[in-house]
């Protein structure tokens, strides 16, 4: 079953088209890695299909719900976990993951417990009374994570999730990600080849606001007669090897 129909999606800011009429279709459980090199258009459809920003012309539909006339609905089936880290820096780990609970409408003991179970699977449990601030910026990334899986969501977006980790923050956020494989429909948006090669189903490659190319890893390094997907990426991207 399809989880994401996108048909036509286009945003213009003025004269700059941000994203060009985009077609995609992604099915329910799988994990789809946008790529492109800075300025493609990736957040802005990620802003689009999470309901923050408006389209200006096209329209996508998110467990059957468009996001035009249904924002409200698909609010209460997805989330998003942001670019910049959105925790609340002067509550605690375990406030945090209470608030976001309550705002779905979770009651105050089973926002408890969720946040309890979540803290546990993303490596949190030992930090559940620190302030958000006092984490490193690897432990603030798994919050902003478990923040928007608190809520349950089908579809999970994730803006370049791992940015600024260093290794092993890489990996052990690379584990709970694919834990969730199967389960809960993820679009991930990255610049590291290798965290797609990972984590991805398939992976959709953007350029000057358009899809240009969507396969999985193995078909892009087909298509390009390339040895790895970040050779792969610089052709298909119109860069040079
Ligand atoms: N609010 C805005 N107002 C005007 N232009 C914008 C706005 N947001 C994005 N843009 C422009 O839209 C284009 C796509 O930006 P977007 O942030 O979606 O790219 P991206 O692929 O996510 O880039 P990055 O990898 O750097 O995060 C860029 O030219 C950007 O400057």
């Amino acid at each position: 079953m399809n989880a994401v129909i996108i048909k036509e999606l286009t945003k213009k800011y003025g004269n700059i088209v941000a994203v060009n009429n985009l077609n995609l279709t992604i099915e329910q459980g799988e994990l789809f890695a946008l790529l492109g090199v800075n300025g493609a258009g990736k957040t802005t459809t990620i802003k689009m299909l999470s309901c923050l920003i408006k389209p200006t012309s096209g329209d996508a539909f998110l467990l059957g719900e468009s996001i035009i006339s249904n924002p409200h609905s698909i609010n209460e089936k997805t989330n998003i976990s942001p670019q910049e880290t959105a925790v609340a820096a002067n509550l605690s780990v375990l406030e945090n993951l209470e608030l976001i609970a309550g705002i779905y409408g979770q009651n105050s003991k089973t926002a408890n417990k969720n946040a309890h179970e979540i803290a546990q699977k993303f490596g949190l449990k030992n930090e559940l009374n620190k302030k958000a601030k006092n984490l490193s910026g690897g432990m603030q990334r798994r919050l902003s994570i478990a923040m928007a899986l608190i809520s349950e969501p089908q579809i999970l977006f994730l803006d370049e999730p791992t940015l600024g980790l260093d290794v092993l923050a890489r990996r052990e956020l690379w584990a709970s990600i694919k834990s969730l494989k199967g389960k809960v429909t993820i679009i991930l948006t990255t610049h590291y080849m290798d965290e797609v090669e990972n984590l991805s189903d398939r992976v959709g490659i953007m350029a000057n606001g358009q899809l240009t190319t969507v396969g999985t890893v193995t078909e892009l390094t087909m298509q390009t007669n390339t040895a790895k997907l970040e050779d792969a990426f610089i052709v298909l991207s119109g860069g040079v090897l």
